[in-house]
């Protein structure tokens, strides 16, 4: 019989414990894993991304659900447990869930600190840590100004960049006398926050918060000085505290966390732990690399008795803030022990100081420019003796460097590309050579780098495209972790080999998981529906819940409704039903919209169908990844500036794309004259008018990655701008990446590439509005289509869903 191993804690130590082991020994144990978040194992340090933008929380996954299932892991989520029973070597959760165990692992990770303030528990006090976390702050945002971080280390400053990118008002408050003191020397410390500052953040140094006041909700902070401070939303980032309470219960050693020898052992036979929760020669790491070097260490225990052993790491870091590069390694302060070579460059707003004590370099601040960070890293580990040096060489100026090649190409093998995973550059050289890869997924599936923060990509493409002597920016990435075919050679395979349906794709292509994921699956309902618009039958569980409901989901649960109106006009008939439904349902709130519409929000899922049928107004497909709205200035007919026809344009255009699905959202505007008023400059499709003619606009984007439009053509007819953006928008359909807005689209391809189709080709631009015709033909409207059928109504209304909630 297998020896039964428990883990606790789903998190990124102990997960990468089980992923050494498996690679070292796959059958050995017979596994259980308990993690108190309902999730499978994420990558916490992209929480930062999610915040601020860049990247989406279904992206952020590690290993999904089938990896668990795959690897025979029997995975216990949102259950923690309570109780272990050493005697009779036995686990007990809250939820009453009992497991034997032969080997156990304490892998907990930290719970934030809360600073134990006055007020501390009202309703908008919150700490930065998990997905819920990051979901509050994304809600609060769309309904609250002012958000105010306590805490200006690493994560408040990403945490605050984040609530800054979600358009809210943010103040740091800081104890120290300057930012992220734990890592940056004054210098450093001062050319930061400038940076900040100038980002639009508020930073108060020296200020020590005494309460936090309101009624139920937080309204604002009281400090010691007498000073107050408004607040809708206070985030504390004032570190972190080991979760060792399990541990001590148990009568585990403890002491500033779980005590562990250099094979990640506890006091307690059989017991280890790993991560933030282990204490390893006095030193309790909040970083992922030191984290992952325990993890190969005690897999390496569970599999053999002789094993390697843990030396303790030296760590560094970088700030995720974007626009902002600092790098902090090892001993970063002058003291009388130590020299350093320091070079503050105020024309380009970088300095670099490189701290050297008996001759070996032990610690570094760079910023602005941290391209050095990499080898910097490997002299301090590698112990190399400076004294030979001439020490000016330490510290390259990019000149030097441009000529002799790049920082990348002039490191040595050993030096370490990827420093959240210990991958050197040998390792990913001969990886990239030997296994023939050619994309950056590719080189993170087989040697890890690139897997944590991110911060290593350019150095991976770089090296990519040293190798393989090809733009590996350019490279197209597998769709998602379930298969190594890129979206590209999907589409290509759905048209070569006439594929119809989403478990032929898979099949056919090798999938590596049985029913694909919430990235790969909605993927390929758009593509087989977007090659065979006649043939192809929508699958409507590999839809996101918005698509699938046909209303968006709020934050608590209910949907917000929002009807057709063509060109954002309306009348008085229209108003006095919406007005209706709203007393009807006692609609909580009416809102109009960016997009020039009446949206009625708090809607109970049950009660849509019936909303719908009330309203009897068409779906504005408010929540799609297709068309979404035309909004319109009111042009000749009202404003003394207007010479053309811009709401009868917007609702011409409204009328033929309606319905239309593409790889993103669409938005659209039609302004009469220059002065832009429905601002067309940001829309992915804006129309401008001119003196008798009108200007075509393309690939704007609002939100968070602010783009402005550029200019496709100008032509003189109404007909003509529908015929040139049916065009371009099925360019688009067919060419995209799905989840690609047409910005990063237009920013891949080229906008010559997409004129020279659109506009030179007339044969190509025929055949693509008449491929544009066939898609529309097929669109109906969604919420008809439900309130006129009974079985569609139970079935989303009363049968389970299969869920993609992301
Ligand atoms: C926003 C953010 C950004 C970060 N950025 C970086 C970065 O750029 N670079 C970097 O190196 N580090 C970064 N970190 C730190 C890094 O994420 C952590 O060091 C790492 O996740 C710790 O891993 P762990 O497995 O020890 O703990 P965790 O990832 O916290 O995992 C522990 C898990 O155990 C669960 N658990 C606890 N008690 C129980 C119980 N009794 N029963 C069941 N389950 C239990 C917890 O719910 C948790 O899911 C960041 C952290 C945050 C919050
Ligand atoms: N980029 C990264 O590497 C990254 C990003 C986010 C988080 N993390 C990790 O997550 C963990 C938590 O990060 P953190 O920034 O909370 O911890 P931290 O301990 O690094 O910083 C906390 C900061 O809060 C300040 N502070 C403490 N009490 C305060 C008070 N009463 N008022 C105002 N300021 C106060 C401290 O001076 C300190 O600078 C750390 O282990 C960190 O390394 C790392
Ligand atoms: S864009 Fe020009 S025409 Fe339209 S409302 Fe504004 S000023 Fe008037
Ligand atoms: S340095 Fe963080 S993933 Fe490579």
């Amino acid at each position: 019989m297998k020896e039964r191993l428990v883990l606790i804690g789903n998190g990124m130590a102990g997960i990468r414990t089980l992923e050494e082991l498996l690679k070292q020994d796959s059958e050995r144990y017979e596994i259980t894993v308990f993690g108190k978040e309902p999730h499978p194992n994420y990558n916490r340090i992209q929480l930062s991304s999610v915040l601020q933008g860049d990247t989406e929380l279904h992206d952020i996954m590690l290993n999904d659900y089938d990896w668990y299932k795959d690897n025979k892991i029997e995975l216990i989520t949102g259950d923690a447990i309570t109780h272990v029973d050493t005697e009779r070597q036995t686990l007990y959760s809250a939820a009453g869930v009992e497991r034997p165990y032969d080997r156990l692992i304490f892998a907990t990770g930290s719970n934030p600190f809360m600073l134990p303030l006055p007020g501390a528990d009202k309703e908008g006090v919150i700490a930065f840590r998990n997905i819920q976390d990051c979901e509050t702050m994304i809600n609060t945002s769309k309904s609250y100004k002012k958000a105010v971080v306590i805490g200006g280390g690493l994560l408040g400053l990403e945490a605050a960049r984040g609530l800054l990118n979600l358009g809210m008002e943010v103040d740091v408050i800081h104890l120290a006398d300057r930012l992220m003191e734990n890592q940056l020397d004054g210098e450093a410390s001062g050319m930061l926050k400038e940076e900040l500052q100038a980002q639009g953040m508020n930073i108060h140094l020296k200020k020590q918060t005494e309460a936090l006041i309101g009624a139920d909700r937080v309204e604002g902070l009281q400090f010691k000085d007498g000073e107050s401070l408004d607040a809708d939303l206070v985030v504390m980032a004032v570190g972190i505290r080991p979760n060792i309470e399990l541990a001590k219960e148990t009568g585990i050693d403890v002491g500033k966390a779980i005590l562990v020898n250099d094979y990640m052992e506890t006091s307690h036979e059989n017991i280890y732990a790993v991560g933030e929760c282990a204490e390893h020669r006095e030193v309790v790491y909040g970083l992922v690399t030191p984290l992952f070097e325990q993890a190969k260490v005690l897999a390496s225990r569970l599999c053999k008795e002789d094993g390697a052993s843990y030396e303790g790491s030296i760590v560094s870091t970088s700030l995720k803030v974007s626009g902002v590069d600092v790098f902090s390694a090892g001993e970063f302060m002058d003291t009388d022990e130590t020299k350093s070579i320091r070079v503050h460059d105020e024309f380009e707003d970088t300095f670099k100081k490189v701290v050297v004590r008996d001759n070996y370099v032990v610690g570094s601040v760079l910023f602005g420019d941290t391209s050095d960070s990499p080898r910097i890293l490997s002299m301090m580990r590698s112990s190399q003796d400076v004294s030979g040096m001439n020490k000016a060489t330490i510290l390259p100026s990019e000149s030097a460097e441009d000529n002799a090649g790049s920082a990348v190409e002039l490191m040595p093998d050993e030096e370490n590309i990827c420093g959240c995973n210990g991958v050197c550059k040998g390792e990913i050289v001969s990886a990239i050579k030997e296994q023939g890869l050619t994309t950056v997924e590719e080189v993170k599936k087989t040697t890890n780098a690139s897997r944590s923060c991110g911060g290593c990509k350019p150095q991976v493409t770089e090296l990519l495209s040293l190798a393989t002597g090809e733009d590996a920016s350019q490279a197209e990435e597998p769709i998602c972790g379930c298969t190594d075919h890129s979206h590209e050679d999907v589409v290509a395979a759905i048209r070569e080999m006439e594929l119809t349906y989403i478990p032929e794709v898979m099949n056919v292509l090798g999938w590596e998981t049985e029913d694909g994921c919430t990235k790969c699956r909605p993927a390929l309902n758009y593509y087989l529906g977007m090659v065979n618009p006649l043939d192809y039958e929508d699958d409507e569980n590999s839809r996101f819940i918005n698509e699938r409901m046909h209303a968006n989901i709020q934050n608590d649960g209910t949907f917000s409704v929002v009807p057709r109106m063509y060109g954002g006009v309306t009348d008085s008939d229209q108003l006095r039903t919406i007005a209706n439904v709203a007393d009807k349902y006692d609609v909580p709130l009416l809102k109009v919209t960016g997009g020039q519409r009446i949206d009625l929000l708090g809607i109970e899922k049950e009660n849509l169908p019936s909303v719908w049928d009330d309203l009897g107004m068409r779906s504005g497909n408010a929540y799609g990844k297709g068309m979404r709205t035309v909004k319109t200035c009111v042009g000749e007919n009202f404003c003394r500036f207007g010479t053309q026809d811009s709401i009868g344009l917007g609702i011409k255009m409204e009328q033929k794309f309606e319905g239309m699905k593409t790889p993103h959202k669409v938005k659209m505007a039609v302004s009469a004259c220059p002065r832009n008023c429905a601002e067309s400059g940001i829309k992915d499709v804006g129309i401008v008018g001119v003196e008798g003619a009108w200007e075509i606009f393309v690939a704007g984007n609002a939100g968070v990655d602010l783009k402005k439009s550029e200019r496709l053509c100008k032509v003189e007819t109404d007909e003509e701008v529908l015929e040139i953006t049916a065009a371009f928008l099925q360019h688009y359909r067919e060419n995209a990446r799905y989840l690609e807005r047409t910005s990063h689209y237009i920013d891949r391809v080229g906008l010559d590439t997409v004129k020279k189709v659109v506009l030179e080709d007339e044969k190509e631009k025929a055949a693509l509005n008449e491929r544009m015709d066939i898609a529309l033909s097929i669109e109906q409207d969604p919420w008809t289509d439900i309130v006129d059928s009974e079985d569609k109504q139970k079935d989303l209304f009363e049968k389970k869903q299969v869920s993609i909630t992301t």
